[in-house]
């Protein structure tokens, strides 16, 4: 229906705005691209469904996100892959760990300040009909 399409349009804005904050943030460096799968073998081995913010703000673009929350998902999903495939105790794991914890909180901060909860609301109804 033409009035959900203006909603979901006006998400597509506001998603991109949110995913570019993040992605020009230099702490969140490594989750800004996929993992070069010619440099780190093993990685598919470990990571069923990797994720980054690049893939992300394609998905955008393709109306792959209808509510905030499934953008949020593929957050969890960017800090889940990162905790799970560097679990080691060595200073290197451990940072790349609390750069994704640091991605995580600040990507459903941003959503919490900017985004009219009335709004997301609407939006999460849209997304179950489609
Ligand atoms: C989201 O990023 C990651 O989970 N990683 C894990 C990989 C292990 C280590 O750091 C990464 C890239 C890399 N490339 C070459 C050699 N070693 C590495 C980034």
């Amino acid at each position: 229906k033409r009035k959900e399409d203006y909603k979901l349009r006006e998400l597509r804005i506001f998603l991109r705005d949110i995913c570019r904050k993040l992605a020009s943030n230099r702490r969140f460096y490594k989750f800004t691209k996929p993992v070069d799968l010619e440099e780190v073998t093993d990685y598919l081995d470990i990571i069923k469904q990797p994720m980054d913010l690049e893939t992300m703000m394609t998905k955008v673009d393709m109306h792959k996100y209808n509510c905030a929350k499934e953008f949020l998902d593929d957050i969890d999903l960017i800090c889940a892959n990162a905790l799970e495939y560097n679990p080691d105790r060595t200073s290197s794991d451990k940072q790349i760990r609390h750069e994704a914890c640091s991605l995580r909180d600040h990507a459903h901060a941003l959503i919490d300040v900017e985004m009219d909860s009335d709004f997301e609301l609407e939006c999460q109804d849209i997304a179950k009909k489609r």
